[in-house]
């Protein structure tokens, strides 16, 4: 899980995995929330540098029963963040197998933390019937126009074959860490990496619920959908 950005956008002066919403911070929603799906095992929290000791103390309370659940560093980039995360989790494994026991390996923004079960249960599903990586998407309600530097219309996509693209995304373990031993730049998601190595990316239905919050209306937009359901994680599609 990637928790280790700034929150630029957001703007609310501390990095955005520690933003509270209504008693608890995105990230203790985000990784309860996938502990919760009954489909994932273990997680590994990526964090800021200056985050480790704070990020232990809320998600210590979430190391129950069979999870296993590590907190690491991040980077510069998102990227860098993902890939400092399979380095952790590689070497637990080593250190406890000296073999990988993961069928699927899921990256989920922090950001997404209203994920709704069902969205990651579709991925993981997806995976176990064979496909290599799957993304949870929307489809795309806007038109949406290609621009050049000046901000003028040069192309108008068929908006039929678009899609908005969530996390978690799944992959077969080995296609994962490929693309990120692959990888030589950033890409703004994982997929784009594994699309880089020439291998089919399928798809599944995403969620409304799934949005990433990332301005301050993201947020309101969160607390809303909170305040609706005061009692607990928003787990099922609406
Ligand atoms: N160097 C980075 C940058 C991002 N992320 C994580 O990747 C997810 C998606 O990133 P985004 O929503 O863009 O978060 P920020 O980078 O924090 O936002 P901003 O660009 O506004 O600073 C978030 O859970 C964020 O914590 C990360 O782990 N490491
Ligand atoms: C991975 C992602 O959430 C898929 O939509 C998105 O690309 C992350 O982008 P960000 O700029 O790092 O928020």
């Amino acid at each position: 899980m990637p928790a280790a950005g700034s929150g630029v956008r957001l703007g609310a002066g501390i990095p955005k995995a520690f933003v509270e919403l209504g008693d608890r911070t995105m990230l203790e929603r985000s990784v309860a929330g996938l502990l919760a799906s009954g489909v994932v095992d273990d997680v590994v929290a990526v964090v800021p540098d200056d985050r480790v000791d704070e990020a232990e103390s809320l998600l210590s309370p979430l190391r129950v029963g069979r999870h296993v659940v590590v907190v690491t560093t991040g980077g510069a980039e998102r990227t860098d963040s993902v890939r400092n995360g399979l380095a952790a989790l590689t070497t637990a494994h080593d250190a406890a197998t000296g073999a990988a026991v993961y069928d699927v390996l899921l990256v989920h923004d922090a950001a997404r933390c209203l994920t709704p079960a069902g969205s990651i249960r579709r991925v993981v599903e997806a995976v176990r019937a064979g496909e290599a990586a799957v993304v949870p998407v929307l489809p795309v309600v806007d038109t949406v126009k290609q621009v050049d530097a000046a901000g003028h219309v040069v192309g108008t996509p068929d908006r039929a074959a678009l899609r908005a693209v969530q996390t978690p995304q799944g992959f077969a373990p080995d296609v994962l860490l490929a693309a990120y031993d692959a990888a030589g730049d950033v890409a703004t998601d994982d997929a784009g990496l594994v699309e880089r190595l020439g291998r089919r990316v399928a798809t599944v239905q995403g969620a409304a619920l799934a949005f990433k919050i990332t301005t301050a209306d993201d947020r309101a937009l969160a607390e809303f959908h909170l305040r609706s359901r005061p009692t607990a994680q928003p787990q099922e599609d609406p």
